[in-house]
């Protein structure tokens, strides 16, 4: 059976990135996406803007819904403190897999941890099972319709606290309406639109932050 895109993808980083160089992997996944075949990544002109905020945040406990093949779980732990910690869901285990031997080519994977199911049914254990006491920092970047559900689930669950901040992914392109509404016009949040372009296109996309005031 041929080879997925993913595993092209992971194949190009294992032959052409440096073993435990974080940013060497970040770049080498931009040069494939952008030189041979698109992926969903953020992308390198997005990851600057989620550079920047996670920098501000200084996380020591962040949340990624929708690992994918890993490039912003590697992007996000290269600039995380060494006790900091990324719990990144991911409910295709294919992807998760691929997701793992990049995360661990990248040398980040005591800062990541990747669990494999869906979002709805893993954010409810994050508490008593991965030992989660609030998040610092959530990064958005699964189903887009999923975003507005998880934001709730994440407030029913009690894992947000004052000052959490949410970013979110694609808010533009391919959209997150929903998502939009709901945050928007929620007292509990302050929202910032970061326009931007869609990952290695010159199409208009966007990042929204969204930081909750408890
Ligand atoms: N409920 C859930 N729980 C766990 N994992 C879940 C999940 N829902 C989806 N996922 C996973 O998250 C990723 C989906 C991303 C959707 N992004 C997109 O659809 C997307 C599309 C474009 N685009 O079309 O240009 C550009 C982008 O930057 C995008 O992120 C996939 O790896 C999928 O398996
Ligand atoms: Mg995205």
């Amino acid at each position: 059976m041929d080879q997925s895109k993913e595993q092209r993808i992971l194949n190009f980083v294992l032959q052409n990135a440096v073993r435990g160089d974080p940013q060497s992997v970040v770049d080498t996944i931009d040069k494939y996406c952008a030189q041979k075949e698109w992926a969903m990544n953020v992308g390198d002109e997005k990851g600057l803007i989620l550079d920047k905020i996670l920098e501000e945040a200084k996380p020591s406990t962040s949340l990624e819904l929708g690992t994918y093949c890993g490039y912003s779980a590697v992007r996000m732990a290269r600039l995380l403190k060494p006790s900091a910690r990324l719990l990144t869901i991911e409910f295709n285990p294919e992807f998760a897999a691929i997701a793992k031997q990049i995360i661990e080519f990248a040398g980040v994977q005591e800062k990541v941890k990747i669990l494999e199911g869906p979002s709805e049914e893993i954010i409810p254990q994050l508490k008593k099972k991965h030992e989660v006491d609030t998040l610092d920092f959530v990064f958005l970047d699964h189903w887009k319709e999923r975003y507005a559900p998880d934001t709730i689930l994440l407030q029913e669950c009690g894992l947000l606290r004052k000052g959490t901040v949410i970013l979110a992914d694609n808010v533009v392109c391919p959209g997150a309406p929903e998502f939009i509404n709901y945050i928007r016009n929620n007292s509990h949040f302050e929202c910032t639109n970061y326009p931007s372009h869609l990952e290695y296109m010159k199409v208009k996309d966007a990042m929204e932050k969204a930081v909750f005031l408890g």
